[in-house]
């Protein structure tokens, strides 16, 4: 695990920009496309924007895949929807095709939206094992990562998956991927600033002795993947205690 810690969300969102790009074109160079999940809440929409400014000619975007690490319970048009968020601050910039963009279905019922974006995925890796490139990740305050809440079924879920998952705290459903399918992938990365993360960050970061239910970001750890932690001097500021 490789914990980087930057004084500035400028140089954080620079070096994560270089970083993603630098995956792609390993990927692009290996496989011929970069397989790319995009985490939701607000901490990405400055590397999206980074991405589709500084990075719009550095690579080949025509040959990435893009797809959604959790999905709110809510319409395409709605403001919550992490898809739109995605679009409007890096897909639509980047001219990204439609059949490029793999989002979750939310007209269907939480369940049946996991079981049609899993299977969507499925035919994209022509059903084989579904290694991601890269998959970016965000935490809350309360450890969550994904749609991966404390105390709820997703923190047992040993499938290879994409999960509905009520989420009692929110009082409503997300889809979600399961830590084990997050942990397949080759290179996974979150991206973590803010004083208000550092508790939940010192717990996941510096415990010994793990809770998953309380903090479920501690599930993440890459079987064969590569994990590496952007973080602020704000959100790592108790690790030293
Ligand atoms: O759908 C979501 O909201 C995300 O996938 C979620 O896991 C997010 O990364 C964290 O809640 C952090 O959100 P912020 O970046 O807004 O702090």
């Amino acid at each position: 695990m490789n914990l980087l810690i930057y004084k500035t969300l400028e140089e954080l969102n620079q070096d994560l920009a270089d970083y993603v790009i630098k995956i792609a074109e390993m990927s692009i160079e290996e496989n011929d496309r970069f397989n790319f999940v995009l985490t939701g809440g607000s901490s990405p929409k400055a590397l999206y924007h980074f991405l589709a400014t500084e990075g719009q000619h550095r690579i080949d975007w025509e040959k990435v895949y893009f797809f959604f690490g959790d999905e709110r319970n809510v319409p395409a048009n709605d403001d919550n929807y992490n898809g739109l968020m995605a679009r409007k601050t890096i897909l639509d910039p980047l001219g990204i095709k439609e059949d490029h963009i793999f989002y979750v279905d939310t007209t269907l019922a939480p369940e049946k939206a996991a079981i049609e974006y899993k299977k969507a995925i499925d035919k994209h890796f022509n059903g084989e094992d579904i290694v991601f490139d890269l998959i970016l990740l965000g935490m809350g305050d309360d450890a969550h990562t994904a749609s991966i809440f404390p105390h709820t079924t997703l923190v047992k879920d040993e499938e290879v998956n994409v999960a509905a998952v009520y989420v009692e705290k929110l009082d409503t459903y997300r889809i979600s991927f399961t830590a084990p399918l997050i942990n397949k992938a080759d290179n996974v990365a979150f991206l973590v600033f803010g004083e208000n993360k550092a508790e939940a960050l010192k717990h996941v970061i510096v415990d010994t002795e793990k809770n998953v239910d309380l903090y479920p970001s501690q599930l993440i750890d890459p079987i064969d993947g590569k994990l590496t932690w952007f973080t602020d001097e704000a959100a790592t500021k108790l690790l030293e205690d």
